[in-house]
């Protein structure tokens, strides 16, 4: 429960989580890569694409995920949109945590837009963008980097978000996809009392 409600208070993540950064991400590859490495070489191992590859495309990786408005075509996640609207629906507060690509210099604006697209209005106003999620409060941060960390001990439980790059996370809260969110979260979270 949240320190100063009885609300539970859930951050969500986006890219990896509520919407498909790695299809994106391959599309744009592909295509300005031809005879390079293919999204179906195998599955990705690590979390940062540019460390999964081999390093003479590190560059490449990079300028992709640079480009203006990259962040403006990634795809829901499917049952992302649902699942949102249902936990606001379960009285549950909800909101977005994001951490912004730096060298992307329309990322934070495109998250914004993005959501505003396919989630709704109330959800770009639910958003929090930034670096160091262990300062925003929560009792519960899905997310699928395997790791969360930054300069604070976060309040809110890990729920790692499967992939296949985030297979051996330390945190024992994992959910599988948002098909299963109930099961998850419910559990972590109770129902409200009003
Ligand atoms: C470089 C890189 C960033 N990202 C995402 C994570 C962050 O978004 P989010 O917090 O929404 O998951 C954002 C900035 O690092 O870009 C990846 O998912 N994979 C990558 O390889
Ligand atoms: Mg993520």
């Amino acid at each position: 429960m949240s320190p100063l409600t009885s609300t539970p208070l859930v951050l969500v993540d986006m890219d990896g989580v509520l919407v498909d950064l790695e299809a994106a991400f391959w599309d744009a590859f592909e295509t300005a890569h031809p005879a390079g490495p293919r999204r179906t070489d195998g599955d990705r191992t690590v979390f940062r694409i540019d460390e999964q590859l081999d390093p003479q495309w590190r560059d490449a990786v990079r300028s992709i995920m640079a480009a203006p408005g990259f962040f403006g075509g990634l795809r829901p996640v499917p049952g992302a949109v649902e699942a949102l609207d249902e936990m606001l629906d379960e009285g549950w507060d909800v909101r977005i945590c994001t951490a912004p690509l730096l060298h992307n210099p329309t990322c934070a604006s495109d998250k914004l837009a993005s959501l505003a697209r396919h989630f709704g209005q109330r959800w770009a106003e639910r958003a929090v963008i930034t670096k160091d999620k262990t300062l925003v409060r929560g009792d519960v941060l899905i997310d699928d980097k395997p790791v969360v960390n930054g300069d604070w001990t976060p309040v809110w439980k890990h729920v790692v978000f499967a992939a296949t790059y985030n297979q051996a996370a330390p945190s024992p809260y994992r959910m599988t996809g948002w098909a299963s969110w109930r099961q998850t979260l419910t559990p972590l979270l109770g129902r409200t009392a009003a």
